[in-house]
């Protein structure tokens, strides 16, 4: 009768002569290093991509954009940072060229005032970008606002601020910067989209709309430009913690006022800003940077409508009763 622990290494010593007596041991080294040479390639091509590219970051005021300024910055990136907000700018720019933590050559960001909801200074705003460094290698349309509101209570003036600083505003800079990029046949634009691209939830029409209609522009843009050697990569993130709800639009135009639960526990900007980096310097086509729960809705929504419609509806009773039936 044997024992199992005798039969246990019996087994064990039949599976290591196998794997030495045949080819198996070094084709799985083999395998094993391959992938760790092609992943440390992968890592060089995407700090190379970074280092020294002039990147614009619109938003950089705050949240994940700022976040985005301190990580590309750190990479090597030659920043110009964009905002309404000068003396943010002025103190951001500071605050990265006196820091100490890159292990690469820096460069001191230049920085760029203009309003996204303002058309009219949008082809100046790209001019001055352009002059910062002579060109633009990524642009990341960044800035964004939040919404609050029902459809039937809000104000068609708010549905068109909201879409003015999401989707008109990253739309007319990247049409006024794409012409230098085409010329040089090399530019990579990026937009910071939502999960709320994918999928629509009750009380945000607005800021949904302009996320989707975000993802569809985009999309339309990287298939247009690929021949011309242009990058686009759409990026969804689920909650983050910034002031995202803070600073939020509501249906009367007023600001929200309230960091949501939901944004208070969302990922941290840090995170997600390391993540966009990934993004951009592996040139990834649209990443999605969102939980489970969200991740599941998105096809859920595309498999079975149905029941994604019930659920909003549920959703919407749950957070509101109808005021107007
Ligand atoms: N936080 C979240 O849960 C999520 C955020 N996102 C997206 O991430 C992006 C960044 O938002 P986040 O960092 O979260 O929010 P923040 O409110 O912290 O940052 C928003 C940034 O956009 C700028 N901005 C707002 N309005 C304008 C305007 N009219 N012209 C120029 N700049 C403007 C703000 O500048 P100022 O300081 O002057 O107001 C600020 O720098 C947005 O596109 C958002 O939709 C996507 C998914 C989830
Ligand atoms: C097969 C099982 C499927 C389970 C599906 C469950 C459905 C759950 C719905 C989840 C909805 C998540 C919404 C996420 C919204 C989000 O992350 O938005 C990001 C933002 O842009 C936040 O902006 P906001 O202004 O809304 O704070």
């Amino acid at each position: 009768m044997v024992s199992a622990a005798t039969r246990k290494s019996l087994l064990q010593a039949r599976v290591m002569d196998f794997l030495t007596s045949t080819a198996v041991l070094p084709l799985l080294f083999g395998c094993v290093g391959v992938f760790s040479l092609l992943k440390l390639l992968q890592w060089l091509r995407m700090k190379a991509y970074i280092r020294d590219a002039v990147v614009v970051i619109t938003g950089a005021t705050s949240g994940l954009g700022r976040e985005c300024a301190r990580v590309f910055y750190a990479a090597g990136a030659k920043l110009v940072l964009c905002g309404r907000n000068a003396k943010a700018l002025e103190e951001l720019t500071e605050e990265l060229a006196a820091s100490q933590a890159a292990k690469v050559q820096t460069h001191r960001p230049c920085s760029v005032t203009f309003d996204l909801s303002d058309p009219g200074c949008i082809v100046g705003a790209a001019a001055e970008i352009l002059r910062c460094f002579g060109h633009v290698d990524v642009l990341i349309n960044n800035a964004g606002v939040g919404y609050r509101g029902t459809v039937i209570d809000t104000s068609t003036d708010v549905d068109r601020r909201v879409m003015e600083i999401n989707y008109f505003g990253p739309v007319a800079l990247t049409k006024a910067l794409l012409p230098s990029m085409v010329r040089r046949r090399q530019g990579h634009v990026v937009a910071i989209s939502s999960i709320q691209g994918r999928i629509s939830i009750p009380f945000r029409s607005a800021y949904a709309a302009s996320k989707h209609a975000t993802q569809a522009f985009f999309d339309c843009l990287r298939a247009e430009l690929e021949q011309c050697d242009i990058e686009v990569t759409v990026i969804s993130p689920g909650y983050i913690h910034t002031n995202l709800s803070l600073n939020a639009i509501t249906a009367s135009g007023a600001r929200y006022g309230v960091t949501d639960k939901t944004t208070a526990e969302g990922r941290s900007p840090v995170e997600v800003a390391q993540d966009v980096l990934a993004a951009v310097g592996k040139r990834k086509k649209d990443v999605v940077l969102a939980g489970l729960a969200p991740s599941l809705a998105v096809y859920l929504r595309a498999l079975a409508p149905s029941l994604f419609f019930r659920l909003m509806a549920a959703r919407a009773r749950k957070e509101q009763k109808p005021k107007h039936c």
